[in-house]
C-alpha cells in the first residue's frame, strides 16, 4: 500500500513528514528489521535518540532500504548527561557516526533537565551545528512553557519543534499553545497514549462509524490539528495500519468528542523534574 504522507513546513522552511515512526524500546538487535519494515509500509520519517541505544540499527536500515537519502527524515536527540557546549558537539558526532549519516534532519534536546542548568548553553551548540550544516533543523523535547521562555530569551534560532506527550487523555494544552505561539511545530509523542487511549468507548464508537481502527481515529485527531505524530509499534500489521490515515476524515463534532477525553493525567514523566538514568 502506498500512502501520500503530508508534510508540515517547519519555521525554517524544512519539510517534515507528518507521520513518523517511533523507536523507543526497540532493541538494538531488532531495530534494523523493524525500521526496514516501517520503510516497506511507507514511513519515511524515523524518530530515534542517543538514549534509545538503537541509532546504529536505524542507520543500517536506511542503508539497506536503498532509499535516496533525501527521501528519509531522521530525528535524533541529545542525552541529558551530554548537555553542555563541547559535550553536545562531541555527542552529536557520536550520533552522526552511529547513524552513518553526513547530515541529521532534526536534532532535539531530549529533556530540559533543569537541575543541570545547561540547556541554554546546549542550545548554542545546537545553533552551531545548524550553522555548520550538520543538521537541517534543531528543536527541543519536553520543554514546558517556562523552559521555552528561558531559552527564547537568548536563542538566536527559534526551535523548529517541541516534541511532547500529547494524546486524547493528556492534551498538554498550555504547552501546545505556548509552543505554537512561539512558532514551534508540535510533535506528539505517545500519540496513542501508549495504547491506553485506544480503550475509550468514545474512540471505539467513532472508529466503528468510519470502519477504521481506534488507533487510526486517534492519529487522525492529531493530524487534523496540524500535529506531527510518531506512533510506535513492533507489530507489522499495526505499523502499516498506523500509516493508513488518509481515506477518512473526522467531523468537527467527532474531534470535539475526543477533545472531551482530557483527564489531565500524564503517562510519562514531569519535564520539570525528570533526569532519567538511561539518558545519563
Ligand atoms: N521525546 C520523548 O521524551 C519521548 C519520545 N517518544 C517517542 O514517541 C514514540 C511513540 O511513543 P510511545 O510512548 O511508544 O507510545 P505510543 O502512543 O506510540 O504507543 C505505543 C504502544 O501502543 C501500541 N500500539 C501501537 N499501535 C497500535 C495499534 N494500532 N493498536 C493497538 N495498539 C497499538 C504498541 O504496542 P505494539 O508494539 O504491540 O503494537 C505500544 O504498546 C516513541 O517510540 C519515541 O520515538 C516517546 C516517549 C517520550
Ligand atoms: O522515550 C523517550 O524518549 C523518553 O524520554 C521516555 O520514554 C523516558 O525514557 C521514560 O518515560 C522512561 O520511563
Amino acid at each position: 500500500m502506498t500512502h501520500q504522507i503530508p508534510s508540515i513546513t517547519l519555521n525554517n522552511g524544512v519539510a517534515i513528514p507528518q507521520v513518523g515512526f517511533g523507536t523507543f524500546l526497540v532493541a538494538e538487535e531488532d531495530t534494523q528489521r523493524v525500521v526496514e519494515s516501517a520503510f516497506e509500509a511507507g514511513y519515511r520519517h524515523i524518530d530515534t535518540a542517543a538514549g534509545y541505544y538503537n541509532e546504529a540499527g536505524v542507520g543500517a536500515a536506511i542503508k539497506a532500504s536503498g532509499l535516496a537519502r533525501e527521501d528519509v527524515f531522521v530525528t535524533t536527540k541529545l542525552r541529558n548527561g551530554d548537555q553542555g557546549y563541547e559535550s553536545t558537539l562531541a555527542a552529536f558526532e557520536a550520533s552522526r557516526a552511529a547513524l552513518d549519516l553526513d547530515v541529521v534532519d532534526l536534532y532535539l534536546i531530549h529533556w530540559p533537565s533543569p537541575a543541570r542548568g545547561l540547556y541554554v548553553e546546549t542550545w548554542r551548540a545546537f545553533e552551531k551545528l545548524l550553522a555548520d550544516g550538520a543538521v537541517r533543523a534543531i528543536g527541543v523535547s519536553n520543554f514546558l512553557p517556562e523552559h521555552l521562555t528561558t531559552l527564547l530569551e537568548s536563542a538566536e534560532v527559534v526551535p523548529a519543534v517541541n516534541q511532547i506527550e500529547v494524546h486524547p487523555t493528556f492534551q498538554h494544552a498550555a504547552t501546545v499553545a505556548a509552543s505554537r505561539a512561539a512558532g514551534l511545530a508540535i510533535e506528539a509523542y505517545s500519540p496513542l497514549g501508549r495504547g491506553a487511549d485506544l480503550e475509550s468507548d468514545v474512540v471505539a464508537a467513532i472508529a466503528a462509524a468510519h470502519g477504521a481502527t481506534t488507533a487510526q481515529v486517534v492519529l487522525r485527531w492529531h493530524l487534523q490539528q496540524g500535529t506531527i505524530v510518531i506512533p510506535k509499534s513492533n507489530n507489522p500489521e499495526r505499523i502499516a495500519a498506523n500509516l493508513d490515515l488518509f481515506g477518512f476524515e473526522l467531523s468537527a463534532a467527532e474531534v470535539a468528542l475526543i477533545d472531551g477525553l482530557e483527564s489531565g493525567k500524564s503517562l510519562g514523566s514531569d519535564p520539570a523534574t525528570a533526569e532519567f538514568s538511561q539518558f545519563r
